[in-house]
């Protein structure tokens, strides 16, 4: 059985793969406790125990070592890390020191060409990226920003009385309070952000270039966007499966 694993700055992702070539998987958030992720992966396994286990992790490489040790102890597998190469599969990584990419983001690029050739990855997770991939599989680099809820708590912490307080029936329009103020702003800026890259990103690739909207708040981002997209919550994991069947080494996080 294989074990995939996407451990992003706020929440974790597993798929378990089945004998009869079906899978489960699940994940939330995991307040980086990886003992307490090892155990739970545990019980998710107790009836079929991986023989593989593939992690793709931005939590850094401190936390990579800590979760190795976790597994190791509580599933008795030593899990293999997979780090944002050079190339892969066709693609060439648009960074001089290619590792530094975020594992997230590069799998989602090397899932979205692999379906589609050239498109335009949205994540809106802890933080928001945006990344590009041109019809010959080269990583066009990106955007890092951050996400909708780390906008929220920087203008709580920047503050003495920016607070919400209450419900919102969040849209684009001006806000008429203190809460509405937020919801919509943060909303707001997050949509003009997405629209004006993917436009300007058209100009260069395909103008019907397909754009593919994951991570933990592009529900609430994608119904606001003046274009279609193609909504994957999966889109990493994915990424993360097809890179390991192509024979990925990975490595023992140090
Ligand atoms: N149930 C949830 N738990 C945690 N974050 C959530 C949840 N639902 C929506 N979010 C939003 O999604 C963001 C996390 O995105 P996600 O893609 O799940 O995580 P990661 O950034 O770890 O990949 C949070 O910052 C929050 O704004
Ligand atoms: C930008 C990210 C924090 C996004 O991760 P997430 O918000 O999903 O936790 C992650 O891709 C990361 O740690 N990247 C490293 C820096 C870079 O990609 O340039
Ligand atoms: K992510």
């Amino acid at each position: 059985m294989r074990l995939f694993l996407d451990i992003g700055n706020t929440a974790m992702k597993w798929r378990l793969n089945l004998p009869d070539g079906g899978c489960r998987q699940g994940g939330h958030a995991h307040q980086r406790d990886w003992w307490g992720l090892a155990a739970e992966l545990a019980q998710v396994c107790a009836q079929q125990p991986p023989a593989v286990l593939w992690v793709g992790s931005v939590a850094g490489r401190e936390a990579d070592a800590e979760l190795a040790q976790a597994l190791k102890a509580v599933l008795n597998v030593t899990p293999r890390f997979y780090y944002s190469p050079a190339t892969d599969l066709g693609l060439r990584n648009a960074y001089a020191d290619p590792a530094r990419l975020g594992v997230d983001r590069w799998l989602a690029v090397v899932e979205a060409w692999h379906r589609e050739g050239a498109a335009i990855i949205v994540d809106c997770g802890s933080a928001l990226t945006i990344d590009a991939v041109d019809a010959d599989g080269m990583h066009l680099g990106g955007y890092i920003v951050p996400g909708l809820t780390m906008l929220r708590t920087s203008l709580f912490r920047g503050t003495a009385q920016v607070r919400v307080t209450d419900p919102v029936s969040t849209s684009l329009a001006p806000g008429r309070s203190t809460s509405a103020g937020v919801e919509n702003g943060v909303l707001r800026m997050s949509v003009a952000f997405i629209t004006d890259v993917v436009v300007e990103l058209r100009k260069t690739l395909t103008d019907t270039c397909p754009v593919f909207m994951t991570g933990g708040d592009a529900a609430v981002l994608q119904p606001h966007l003046p274009f279609a997209a193609l909504a994957d919550a999966d889109i990493v994991l994915d990424g993360l499966e097809r890179v390991v069947a192509a024979g990925a080494s990975g490595e023992e996080p140090a």
